[in-house]
């Protein structure tokens, strides 16, 4: 049986139309739905095996991708939206009613990735937005529930699906994350 990791992967990548104009998120209630309006494409998509980041139900990863925090607007049912932790560095902002996070801000100033709000796309209601890139913090999901064992298993279908597994966040987004560092230091 074909390891399940998340509905909008498990059949393949589906490339982004290259010219994403942006589009609205709307979470799963049957009605007075939260909307949010994203202005432009989204960058740095990847599946994300963390334990924060919202899943739908039964899936393994979520998919995740930033934006920039001016790019993000709550358009409709905003009343509905409540942060699922304030103590985390990203706070996620989900509909009460539905559970879905509908954006996830840093407010930390100081934090690599300040000015960035993390959404969830399959959650547009459009078609055509950046593709995932690679998959994180894949050991993690270890920590929902996974055994050990599987993890080979999940580890090959994200290659054979063209994601590459990173414990953490990819080279890319983990040299950013120390040139930030790097450059608070040297201040
Ligand atoms: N093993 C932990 C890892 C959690 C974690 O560090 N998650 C990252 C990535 S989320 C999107 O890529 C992170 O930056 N978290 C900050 C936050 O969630 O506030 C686990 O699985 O819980
Ligand atoms: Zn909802
Ligand atoms: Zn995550």
């Amino acid at each position: 049986m074909t390891v399940a990791l998340h509905p909008s992967i498990d059949n393949g990548l589906k490339q982004g139309s290259g010219s994403f104009a942006g589009g609205t998120l709307v979470c799963k209630c049957k009605d007075h739905q939260v909307k949010v309006g994203i202005k432009g494409d989204v960058a740095h998509n990847h599946a994300c095996g963390c334990t924060k980041c919202w899943k739908p139900q039964g899936a393994t990863f979520s998919v995740v991708a930033v934006v920039p925090r001016q790019n993000v607007t709550v358009l409709e049912n905003g009343d509905k939206l409540q942060i699922v932790d304030p103590s985390a560095v990203i706070q996620r902002h989900a509909c009460k009613a539905c559970g879905t996070h509908m954006y996830g801000r840093i407010e930390n100033k100081g934090h690599p990735f300040y000015g960035l709000d993390f959404i969830h796309p399959e959650l547009f209601q459009e078609q055509g937005s950046q593709a995932p890139q690679f998959a994180a913090f894949v050991s993690s999901v270890i920590e929902s529930g996974v055994k050990p064992e599987q993890m080979a298993g999940i580890r090959s279908r994200l290659k054979e699906i063209g994601l590459e597994p990173y414990d953490c966040l990819s080279p890319a987004l983990m040299d950013a994350i120390a040139t930030h560092v790097a450059k608070a230091k040297a201040a």
